[in-house]
């Protein structure tokens, strides 16, 4: 046969297997639909992680190794994502504006198809996830070079809502601006972290330009898409969002920057084999109060994943800590480690148990 009847006779195989999948697609999307409708008639929640974990990895032990595994992940992570919103219009709230880290987390979590809504502050996210206008909020918690974000763990002590899930984004730095070219910059702006994380990099490259400091890198790309002689330093999401072109991509200092988000919701969900718990805790005011709440965990081989005190607005000098520990509270160990806490500890607070995140490869 010919070469060109061969290429012919290929891409109508190609073509016949694309309306194949697209049609599947559809009734995939249409049999979410009538879970949904299931779901919502025995008052359960639509998203379901742990279902979710047991058809990615069953998808991935299903492929024969032709098709390369991040970008069968990656496709199935978006086709599932999208037939959660055939059960349950998925709006989340997040810590704008567009193309923040918040916004690119939120994205890794919910995919494309979800309705995203930027606000302000972090506490606006929790009040609207709590109105019931959002059903899903995500927030920063940590990032690997600053530390705590302390507007976080405290609303958590205001609102009552549960972790559902962390995503762990690489905070990856682009120096972006109207033209790409770095003559055309007069001032660099960004928010006081991100300037602080690309130090040396501007030192180096633009030792005579002048920074200025934004409420966010998004705002900051914002201000760059009006004005020609500013260049911003943020996302290559904020540069797509805000049409600007890259001068430089990862110009942040030290690699392996990290930030921690949390997605917040009304409920957690179930074990999945792999999950967190996260518990806020007071303690009595007396010698070896923390050893001993701290006991029950250790005693059963637990891992303490993280512990961070923080103020008591209003009491001076009483704290209170935040603790993540690995596991599920629906499992036996876990909840009988808490229900021990619990005895030597003068208040504890179930914030939630979730499937720990992918860290950044
Ligand atoms: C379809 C379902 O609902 C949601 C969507 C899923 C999917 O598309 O595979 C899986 C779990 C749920 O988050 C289900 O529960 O089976």
């Amino acid at each position: 046969m010919a070469d060109k009847d061969k290429l012919l006779e290929l891409r109508e195989a190609i073509d016949q297997i694309d309306r194949q999948i697209v049609r599947l697609l559809g009734e995939r999307f249409s049999l979410a639909r009538r879970i949904g409708e299931i779901k919502r008639q025995s008052a359960r929640a639509a998203l379901d992680l742990s279902r979710e974990k047991e058809i990615l990895s069953r998808i991935i032990d299903l492929n024969a190794g032709v098709f390369p595994e991040e970008s069968l992940k990656a496709i199935y992570g978006e086709i599932i994502n999208t037939c959660r919103t055939a059960q349950q219009p998925m709006k989340v709230a997040y810590l704008g504006p567009e193309a923040t880290f918040s916004h690119v987390a939120a994205i890794n979590f919910f995919g494309q198809a979800a309705d995203f809504v930027p606000l302000e502050a972090i506490m606006d996210v929790f009040e609207e996830v709590e109105s019931g206008r959002c059903q899903f909020g995500v927030v920063p918690v940590e990032n690997s070079i600053e530390g705590t974000v302390t507007s976080t763990l405290d609303a958590f002590s205001e609102y009552r809502l549960k972790i559902c899930g962390e995503v762990y984004v690489p905070v990856a730095h682009d120096l972006i601006n109207q033209t790409g070219r770095i003559e055309d910059i007069r001032k660099v702006i960004s928010h006081p972290h991100a300037l602080a994380q690309c130090r040396r990099w501007l030192r180096k490259h633009l030792p005579s330009v002048p920074t200025e400091e934004a409420s966010s890198t998004a705002y900051a790309a914002r201000w760059a898409a009006v004005d020609p002689s500013i260049a911003a330093i943020a996302s290559s999401l904020a540069a797509k969002t805000y049409h600007l072109q890259t001068v430089a991509a990862h110009i942040e200092d030290f690699r392996g920057n990290t930030t921690r988000f949390l997605v917040i919701g009304k409920e957690s969900p179930r074990p999945t084999g792999r999950d967190k718990t996260s518990l806020i805790i007071s303690l009595a005011d007396k010698p070896g109060a923390l050893f001993a709440t701290l006991q029950p965990f250790a005693r059963r081989g637990i891992n303490m994943t993280k512990i961070e005190s923080r103020p008591v607005k209003g009491e001076p000098w009483r704290y209170l800590f935040f603790i993540d520990i690995l596991g599920h509270i629906e499992e036996e160990i876990v909840r009988e480690g808490i229900d021990e806490m619990s005895e030597s500890c003068t208040h504890l607070e179930w914030l939630g148990s979730y499937p720990v995140g992918d860290l950044p490869r």
